[in-house]
């Protein structure tokens, strides 16, 4: 902490309380200071400007110099020892500050408003402009909304600002040179931080509780002289009610919060199911999560996937969920549009640009996607010939019609959909290398039905009440027949499992569906799951050990019971037990 004698200086001239000024106006005027200091040995009398005293000289004679016509300027007296937080405890705003040593012998003047500067900027951490005057900062730090309380560095009370004042319901007048200890003993505050500091000497923080039973957070922070010795403790308060009070803002900002969060999980949920979404298996939810997370932004989509696994269903949703869901998605199907027409179904034509053609041209799907999703199907279908085109249009958005020579530029998301195997396709050269990795930018596989059976239960209970509902049935499905679909390969994957279910609904009698009632597929006769191939040559032992444990991995997967397991591969429990340990 800087003391007051660091930053005062000496540029003033000592005039014995007894002593004219016209005797020593000749000393005066050879030492050149710039004020003038009239003291005596018990006290400082008056502070004069020199260039006052001079130009009153000038104008009167210095005869006439008598100590009355002089205006002493605002002063007050502070002992050399003092650091600049005693300003604090100043009735006044002082434009000078006289500093004296242990007697009254005047040793140094400071500049009221360079203190004051300084005082802001040590503590507060302000940097003060040139403009405020002293008393406006006085008043700043006086009208802090923040108790303010200094001790000494024995807790002997300094300073307490008005806030402080209210706050502990006191007046600094009755508390200054008391010790804090007294304070707490009459029971004005409690736990107090200042104790605590002189204690550690270190940053305290505390709750408080006050005379009128507020409760403040309060903040105490030690001062050190140059020599490392503490000279004051400085205490802050915070009213906890207020804390108390943004803390339940906060509360009810993230309660508003995770409502927003819960509405807009409903919303997505109910436009996963308008869009006849269902899914349980985990590689389905990871699909679920990453369309959640896609939906809104622009990025190109390839869907991968066996027909009839859910693309489309998919592509519906990343636009549904997405932005531009309020202009069209276009779907455009690339493998059963005939290969001289594909090109002007895509990007259209100009009026007269081939024979046939609609004399004022034609928009294509391109720009019928202007603002919202373009969705190539089966692009692996797409000719050699207009994947060039189709790259140009990904890279730059631009594109020309058919006979025209002018670039469209238009706004439009991409989703691509194929259940070709698009890497095999570039590798035997039949899709260009360069569309495929432009396509590829996120690539979303979706797996057959037979590799996630833990979705076959709840789309079949989905599918059934969708068909209960259009033909006015009750109909349910016994749980032997959601095994026996467990057992298919379903080759036609979820477009199958629609159709098997209305079918059957449709042509069964009774209400409750049971596996005899299946067709053969399901049961009797072994289903083309059931035949094993071998395509390569491989040692016995290990073929048998890689079978063994795809049986048995799989079957658990199915049933989630070591009985049934053993059961279905008509092998004991406890062999079934033996396995899963072996294999897992
Ligand atoms: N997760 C799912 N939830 C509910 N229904 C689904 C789901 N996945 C697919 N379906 C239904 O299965 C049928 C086939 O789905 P879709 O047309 O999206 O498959 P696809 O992979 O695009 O097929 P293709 O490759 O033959 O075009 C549709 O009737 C669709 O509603």
């Amino acid at each position: 902490m800087i003391k007051l004698a660091d930053i005062s200086h000496d540029d003033f001239f000592l005039l014995p309380s007894g002593a004219k000024v016209a005797d020593v106006l000749e000393d005066i005027l050879d030492h050149h200071t710039q004020y003038i200091i009239r003291c005596s040995e018990k006290e400082v009398g008056a502070v004069y400007r020199t260039s006052v005293l001079l130009r009153e000289a000038l104008k009167n004679g210095s005869g006439s110099l008598g100590e009355n016509i002089l205006v002493s300027e605002r002063f007050a007296v502070i002992q050399e020892g003092d650091s600049l937080l005693d300003l604090l405890a100043l009735e006044d705003h002082p434009d000078l500050i006289v500093l004296v040593n242990e007697g009254t012998v005047p040793v140094g003047m400071i500049d009221g408003l360079e203190a004051i500067r300084k005082l802001l900027h040590d503590f507060y951490g302000m940097i003060p402009g040139t403009k405020l005057s002293l008393p406006e900062y006085r008043d700043i730090v006086e009208q802090l909304e923040e108790e303010i309380f200094v001790t000494d560095g024995a807790g002997f009370i300094l300073y307490l600002n008005p806030e402080g004042e209210k706050v502990c319901g006191v007046k600094l007048e009755e508390v200054i040179g008391k010790h804090v200890s007294d304070l707490e003993k009459a029971k004005i505050f409690t736990s107090s931080t200042t104790v605590e500091v002189l204690k550690t000497k270190k940053k305290a923080n505390l709750l408080q509780k006050l005379k009128s039973g507020k409760t403040v957070l309060a903040t105490g922070r030690p001062i050190f002289d140059q020599k490392g010795r503490l000279v004051r403790v400085l205490s802050t308060t915070k009213d906890v009610r207020e804390i108390n009070h943004l803390m339940e803002q906060i509360e009810q900002k993230n309660k508003e919060i995770k409502h927003k969060n819960q509405e807009l999980t409903l919303l997505r949920e109910s436009i996963f199911a308008q869009d006849n979404f269902v899914c349980k298996s985990p590689k389905m939810t990871g699909i679920k999560d990453t369309i959640i997370k896609i939906a809104p932004t622009d990025i190109t989509v390839l869907i991968q996937g066996e027909s009839g696994v859910g693309k489309e269903v998919v592509t519906k949703l990343i636009h549904n969920l997405g932005l531009r869901n309020r202009y069209p998605l276009i779907k455009i199907n690339c493998g059963l549009i005939p290969e001289n027409l594909l090109e002007s179904e895509l990007f259209g034509y100009e009026g007269g640009a081939f024979t046939g053609a609609n004399k004022h041209g034609k928009l294509g799907k391109i720009e019928l996607a202007n603002q919202g999703t373009l969705f190539l199907d089966e692009i692996g279908e797409m000719p050699l010939s207009l994947q060039v085109k189709l790259l140009e249009f990904l890279q730059d958005r631009e594109f020309t019609r058919v006979g025209g020579t002018q670039k469209i530029k238009i706004d439009t998301r991409v989703i691509l959909a194929t259940n070709r195997d698009l890497q095999t396709m570039v590798n035997q050269g039949r899709f260009r290398r360069d569309l495929f990795y432009r396509l590829n930018v996120l690539p979303i596989n979706i797996p057959p039905l037979r590799e996630r059976v833990e979705d076959i239960p709840v789309l079949a209970e989905y599918f059934l009440d969708q068909f209960n509902n259009k033909y006015q049935m009750n109909k349910k499905l016994a749980p032997d027949v959601i095994e026996a679909f467990y057992e298919y390969d379903w080759p036609g994957n979820v477009r199958e499992l629609v159709h098997f279910i209305e079918r059957i609904m449709v042509i069964s009698d009774a209400d409750f569906i049971t596996r005899d009632m299946l067709p053969e597929v399901f049961g009797g006769n072994p289903s083309p799951r059931q035949t094993i191939i071998c395509t390569d040559l491989i040692p016995l032992k290990k073929a048998k050990n890689e079978l063994e444990a795809q049986l048995i991995k799989r079957a658990y997967e199915i049933y989630k019971s070591t009985y049934k397991v053993g059961k279905v591969l008509e092998i004991d429990q406890s062999t079934v037990v033996k396995l899963l340990k072996k294999y897992r």
